[in-house]
């Protein structure tokens, strides 16, 4: 059962609150935020740096947090979700969606001080596209939920970027874009070995509505059309020949890991080895990809290339 009732006690420690705000996924959003930080032409306070990626970190969080106060019901029948706070019994229901807003609203708050209300309202529009837009709007509705809804989380270094430079130029936009077309790939190859789970609760996702095949076929699409986006900072000359070669060698990969996914038709003998590798390597090509952007961008700056 879910508890809604305040009066309740539910002894919710530290490690829930910090649970609600899936610090694990978050690594990646704030390494991101971070790395267009860093890349952005121009310089910031290393505080007024280190405030803005906290506020993206604490923005990201809330937002998590309010989708699993949204979700809390869904996640009860879920196997991979059944053991988050609320639906647990370890957390009311209600303190989850408290905890959401204050980080959310006091994230935006500081970041508008500290970094300019530009800077601001992109972390608003991030939060409130996850939470409400993803979270309430997107995800019960349309086999489409990932892909438009994949945007809040392509936020983070446009973020950054604009703290730092004060505008939306190109460069941000490709970032975000690049995070754009890397979403449904890292998330239906997920999906394809947990959706018996998204079924169950009637969340539309792509396997579940369009089938194994089709979903398949989109991985192998969306994989495809990241190469160009993923090598655009270097041909657009925001970036040097460190991140040409890095993004060249993850693009391999990834389409490389992408092909047989996309291509087979049965996958039972297997245990979904390729899906499960897919989702591994698309964490890792982020990671990598973003940290070869600041490393480019440092080892330049620094002289060392001409
Ligand atoms: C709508 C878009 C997205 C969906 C639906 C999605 C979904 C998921 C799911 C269901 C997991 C499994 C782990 C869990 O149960 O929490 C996961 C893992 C992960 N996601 Fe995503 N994701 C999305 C976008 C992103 C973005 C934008 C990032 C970062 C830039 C990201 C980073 C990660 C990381 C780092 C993990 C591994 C966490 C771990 O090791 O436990 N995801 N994602
Ligand atoms: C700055 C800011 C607000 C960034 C937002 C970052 C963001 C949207 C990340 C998306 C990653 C994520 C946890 C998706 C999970 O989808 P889900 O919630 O459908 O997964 P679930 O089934 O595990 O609940």
């Amino acid at each position: 059962m879910i508890t809604t009732d305040h009066s309740v006690l539910i002894p919710s420690d530290w490690r829930d609150f910090l649970a609600l705000t899936k610090p694990r996924v978050m690594t990646l959003v704030v390494f991101t935020g971070l790395c267009g930080l860093l890349a952005a032409p121009g310089s910031i306070h290393p505080v007024i740096g280190a405030i803005v990626i906290l506020c993206i970190a604490v923005g990201a969080g809330g937002a998590a947090a309010l989708n699993q106060w949204y979700e809390a019901e869904i996640d009860a029948q879920m196997k991979r979700t059944a053991k988050r706070p609320i639906p647990a019994g370890r957390m009311a229901r209600t303190d989850a969606r408290d905890f959401g807003i204050a980080l959310s609203a006091g994230s935006v708050i500081v970041m508008g001080l500290a970094a300019g209300w530009l800077t601001a309202a992109l972390l608003a529009v991030s939060i409130v596209y996850y939470a409400v837009v993803y979270t309430i709007w997107l995800k019960p509705r349309t086999p489409q939920n990932i892909v438009v809804g994949g945007g809040a989380g392509a936020f983070p270094p446009l973020i950054g970027w604009v703290a730092v430079t004060g505008d939306v130029t190109l460069m941000p936009i490709v970032l975000f874009a690049i995070i754009f077309m890397w979403t449904p790939p890292h998330f239906w190859a997920l999906a394809l070995f947990v959706k018996t789970d998204y079924a169950k609760v009637g969340i539309p996702m792509m396997p579940v509505v369009a089938g194994e095949k089709s979903t398949r076929r989109q991985i192998l699409i969306y994989a495809v059309l990241l190469v160009p986006v993923a090598l655009a900072p270097w041909y657009l000359g925001s970036a040097g020949l460190i991140y040409a070669v890095s993004a060249a060698l993850l693009s391999i990969a990834f389409v490389a890991l992408s092909v047989p996914v996309g291509l087979r038709t049965s996958a039972e003998e297997d245990a979904m080895k390729p899906e499960k590798r897919l989702f591994a390597f698309s964490i890792l090509y982020l990671f990598v990809l973003f940290g070869a952007l600041v490393a480019d961008r440092l080892i330049y700056n620094a002289g060392l290339i001409a």
